[in-house]
């Protein structure tokens, strides 16, 4: 794959990582198989394999993977004639031996999340990463939470670690904008030739790509998106869409827009539960500033107890809850009933 030109911009497809939120970590190889080949015939040149919560993800606290994650990463390497594949990992949920397995099942890129504050608990999964000869990119999660000078010293931190691309990920579509804008800014300023800066975007607030154009502006030379949004909460940026107004902007993706379209339509959406919609509960994760990926657990406790998952998310989000703390909309949803 080329070098990209100043501005190219590299589009990782999240759909069947991201995307494994939405459907309840229930992917098969089949899905892998018609996913991966749909996206990489239409040009995309990362796509992003692994249970929802990253490596290990597969647990009671976060739900039950239907096929072993390491299967679907095999199944997408196979598959992929062009695009790289990529997985995800939480340092604690998952561990080193995890990413020398996905390594050995032909992945190609190691993407490590932290929690926006937390960037030194990835130091030794960057360096292993680096060491067994893999690409390396680091997640900012939870990026809105914190000012842009704080995200900047986290993502020194990862850069030194090994890092090769620092993402502000948007995890509660809570971004806003210039808020975008700036962080994308601070980073890029502070990590110059050092690493590139990315944007993960989540369509909470409706602004998925208008914040990744707005992340590209700023220097962001990497930017995630899920085909038909297919991700958690009301879904990610829409890689079809961000590819045709990118391309009306004299963005090169790389990516075919009709045969993005098509992937769309003819191959991931026959593999979606429901469509990723901006509704009631989407709307108040980017409003309370919640994880996307609390949507099915607030919904399934908000059921289970008779009360209302908007509530539920609310005070999820006056409680600044991060990822792992899952197990606490159960106190909120009883708390609500009592
Ligand atoms: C729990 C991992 C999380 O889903 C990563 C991510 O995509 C995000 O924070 O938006
Ligand atoms: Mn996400």
């Amino acid at each position: 794959m080329p070098e990209p030109q100043s501005r190219d911009i590299r589009v990782t497809d999240s759909s069947l990582r991201d995307g494994s939120h939405a459907k309840r970590h229930r992917f098969t190889v089949e899905h892998v198989r018609a996913i991966v080949a749909a996206l990489d015939g239409a040009g995309v040149p990362v796509i992003e394999v692994t249970h929802g919560d990253g490596l290990g993800g597969s647990s009671f606290n976060y739900g039950f993977s239907h096929t072993p994650e390491q299967e679907l990463i095999a199944t997408a390497v196979r598959t992929a004639k062009r695009a790289r594949i990529a997985f995800l990992m939480l340092p604690g949920l998952g561990v080193k031996d995890d990413i020398r397995e996905a390594a050995d099942n032909g992945a190609a890129i190691c993407r490590i999340a932290t929690h926006c504050t937390e960037a030194d608990i990835a130091d030794q999964h960057f360096g292993l990463a680096r060491e067994i000869g893999l690409e390396t990119v680091g997640f900012l999660m939870m990026a809105h939470s914190r000012p842009p000078e704080v995200l900047a010293a986290q993502g020194r931190r990862m850069a030194d670690a090994g890092c090769q691309c620092v993402y502000v990920v948007d995890s509660a579509g809570a971004l806003v904008l210039d808020e975008v804008g700036d962080r994308v800014a601070a980073l890029v300023d502070e990590l110059g030739d050092d690493a590139q800066v990315g944007f993960h975007g989540h369509e909470n607030l409706g602004l998925g790509v208008a914040n990744s154009v707005l992340a590209v502006g700023a220097g962001a030379r990497q930017i995630d998106g899920s085909t038909r949004r297919f991700g958690a909460g009301a879904g990610n940026t829409p890689v079809e869409a961000f590819a045709a107004v990118a391309e009306r902007l004299g963005i090169r993706t790389g990516i075919d827009v009709l045969a993005i379209a098509d992937a769309a339509e003819d191959a991931v959406l026959p593999v979606m539960d429901d469509e990723c919609r901006l509704g009631r509960l989407e709307l108040m994760m980017g409003y309370a500033g919640v994880y996307s990926s609390f949507l099915k657990h607030a919904d399934r406790w908000a059921e289970r107890y008779g009360v209302s998952g908007a509530e539920i998310l609310l005070r999820a989000g006056e409680r600044q809850l991060v990822g792992g703390q899952e197990d606490q909309l159960i106190d909120i949803a009883r708390e609500l009933a009592d």
